[in-house]
């Protein structure tokens, strides 16, 4: 889809491919901003996943891009257009909520068929249209199939072609896969990536769960309080969390307070080497898992080790510093030590990021 220029508008910019745009949006209930003058761009063919704990706004700014919730400043461009006052069955955008909403009573056909019944798609081209979304899906020839009958990952299949059935020029996910285990979840993550890019579908998803995220998204945008706290590519915001909160979200919990002096910043943990270039002074520092090297035990800062958890790809060693805040590192299943060991640990710079 092109979007539509208003005359004289430039089509120069960073953001002339946006398909949605918010401008300052801000959201209040009460006294409490869930939106709090929130601007973001998401470009055609985009996936945007916005993630943030409990309460920062996520479905709020969902909801209110769907047209079902009012501003109370700002504004959302969509296509190019404005759609303060755009009712939300005009703005074209399809919704797919955590619960699925799927109509009991109806069949897969039935269902999936309703966004096309409310285009006015003849019964043809209603069963032609189902046939295919299914296929798309993952679900060929499910179409008389009893919903009830359906496992959650089929039902989710089933409420996402029922989305997509109307060509939504923007899809937007809420929680899409909140109800699901971690393998079927991983698994769909996957295929839904791929389907989005095959079809080249424009996608605005939230969930609160960082590794669905990043898996999916081109961009991920981390908010807090109602407001954006980090955008970025999966890499850079998992390489450099723009601050304290947002590294303690993604689950790096090994922050501390230093003091950088030429190549090294003193902490509580000792000398911590930090990336060339790191600007000098005081600051708050996390070391990624990644960077906390053990070595022998009368090398570098002894810890004794208090947890070992097992992480699939690696084990999360927990480790007591004498006096300083905890700390954890990543080590191959081989290498981690027993709990009670105690060890020496050194920190590599490459994991080292000093925090805004
Ligand atoms: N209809 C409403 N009336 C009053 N307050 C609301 C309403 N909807 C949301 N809020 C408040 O706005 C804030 C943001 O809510 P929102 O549902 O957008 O957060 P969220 O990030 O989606 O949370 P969750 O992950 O729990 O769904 C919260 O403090 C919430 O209590």
């Amino acid at each position: 889809m092109t979007a539509v220029q208003p005359k004289g508008a430039s089509t120069a910019g960073a953001d002339a491919g946006a398909l949605l745009r918010l401008d300052d949006v801000t959201v209040r209930f009460g006294a409490r901003a869930a939106l709090d003058t929130v601007g973001l761009d998401v470009a055609e063919h985009e996936i945007v996943c916005v993630l943030g704990p409990s309460g920062s706004g996520k479905s709020t700014l969902l909801r209110a891009v769907a047209g079902l919730q009012g501003l109370d400043g700002g504004r959302i461009v969509l296509g190019g257009r404005d759609q303060g006052g755009v009712p939300a069955h005009k703005r074209g955008v399809g919704l797919m909520f955590q619960d699925h909403q799927l109509f009991p009573q109806r069949d897969v056909a039935g269902n999936v068929a309703f966004g096309l019944r409310m285009h006015g798609a003849s019964r043809a081209e209603q069963a032609l249209g189902v046939a295919e979304l299914l296929d798309l899906v993952g679900l060929p020839g499910a179409q008389k199939r009893a919903v009830s009958s359906l496992s959650g990952g089929e039902q989710q299949r089933v409420a996402l072609a029922r989305a997509l059935a109307p060509r939504p020029r923007l899809l937007m996910l809420d929680e899409p896969l909140g109800q699901l285990d971690r393998s079927l979840r991983e698994r769909l993550v996957a295929e839904l990536r791929e389907l989005f890019g095959e079809l080249g579908t424009t996608v605005l998803a939230v969930t609160h769960d960082q590794g669905e995220a990043f898996a999916l998204a081109d961009r991920v945008v981390v908010m807090r309080d109602g407001r954006i706290a980090q955008s970025g590519t999966p890499l850079e915001v998992w390489r450099n969390p723009a601050d304290e909160f947002v590294a303690r979200f993604l689950g790096f919990d090994n922050v501390v307070d230093a003091t950088v002096t030429g190549e090294a910043a003193d902490t509580v943990w000792g000398k911590v080497p930090v990336p060339d270039g790191t600007r000098q002074g005081a600051c708050r520092l996390l070391v990624r898992p990644a960077g906390v090297r053990l070595v022998g035990a009368r090398e570098g800062l002894a810890c004794v080790v208090t947890a070992r958890t097992f992480r699939g790809t690696h084990v999360a060693v927990r480790l007591e510093p004498p006096g300083g805040p905890r700390l954890e590192a990543a080590c191959a299943l081989r290498d981690a030590p027993a709990v009670g060991e105690t060890v020496g640990v050194a920190f590599d710079s490459g994991d080292v990021v000093v925090l805004g």
